[in-house]
């Protein structure tokens, strides 16, 4: 579980979270939705630690992220995987490479036992027979499970992605989604996931936080999101004609 307390952050004077609290809970996808500027990617780079918040608690299970120092954040860093927008793996690296990198960089398993985990972790995101190819060499979707792959090597507890699947057709952007799932659920990770995508919110929204403007507007699940009246999130849920659609349906 990933707790927040009244957390606050500026730029200069362009106050962009403004007392945000909110759980992420342990074994759940929990989706940061809102529009473009919102304060979404702030949010989740402060949960990380990234950017240094003004005021406010962050804390992981019981333990107080802002009043760690620097070594204990370091130790809780390892404990973090994270898929970054576009996977972000390292072109010049193979895919066994990539999912090395993190093992070779924070474990202290022999080689054997990291070949082990590299092959665990990219088994378990199907990709097979490629360990030698590079990124250049795979297709945008395969890259995307490269990079979770890499994320999970060290088993990690919290586990954060940043628009995991744009650029993505929407059909293995729903693999995308259900793979980030069924991986949290499996290894009981706290999942945060920042999106756009209403596929997304409909597919794995098990907990959903909506900001707006830097404030948290609204906070439910997939099945609540059509029954409320908060207005900026009905503006941004329905701003679709299919999803309106469905509104429909579902009243
Ligand atoms: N390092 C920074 N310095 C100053 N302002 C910043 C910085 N990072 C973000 N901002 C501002 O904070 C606000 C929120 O930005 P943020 O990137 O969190 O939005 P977002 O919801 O993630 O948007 P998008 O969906 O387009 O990625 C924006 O007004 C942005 O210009």
């Amino acid at each position: 579980m990933i707790t927040l307390k009244n957390v606050n952050k500026s730029f200069a004077s362009l106050k962009v979270l403004n007392d945000i609290s909110v759980n992420f809970e342990a074994g759940k996808t929990n989706l940061i939705i809102g529009q473009s500027g919102s304060g979404k990617t702030v949010l989740l780079k402060s949960i990380i630690g990234l950017h240094e918040i003004d005021s406010g608690k962050i804390f992981y299970s019981d333990r107080d992220f802002t009043a760690m120092n620097l070594k204990s954040r370091k130790n809780i860093r390892q404990e973090m995987g994270m898929v970054f927008q576009g996977g972000a793996l390292f072109d010049s690296m193979s895919v066994e490479e990539n999912v090395l990198f993190p093992l070779d960089m924070f474990s202290k398993m022999s080689d054997t036992e990291k070949m082990d985990r590299v092959n665990f972790c990219l088994n378990r995101v199907n990709i097979k027979n490629s360990n030698h190819l590079y990124p250049t060499e795979i297709s945008g979707g395969m890259q995307k499970r490269v990079a979770i792959a890499r994320a999970i090597a060290l088993n990690p507890k919290y586990l954060f992605c940043d628009e995991p699947n744009s650029g993505l057709d929407p059909v293995t952007a729903i693999v995308i989604d259900n793979l980030i799932q069924e991986i949290t659920k499996e290894f009981n990770m706290t999942t945060i996931i920042n999106t756009h995508d209403m596929n997304s919110v409909m597919e794995i929204g098990e907990k959903i936080l909506f900001i707006s403007k830097g404030f948290k507007a609204w906070e439910g699940t997939k099945e609540e999101i059509f029954d409320t009246d908060n207005q900026a999130l009905n503006d941004f849920v329905f701003a679709s004609d299919l999803y309106q659609k469905i509104k429909k349906v579902n009243r």
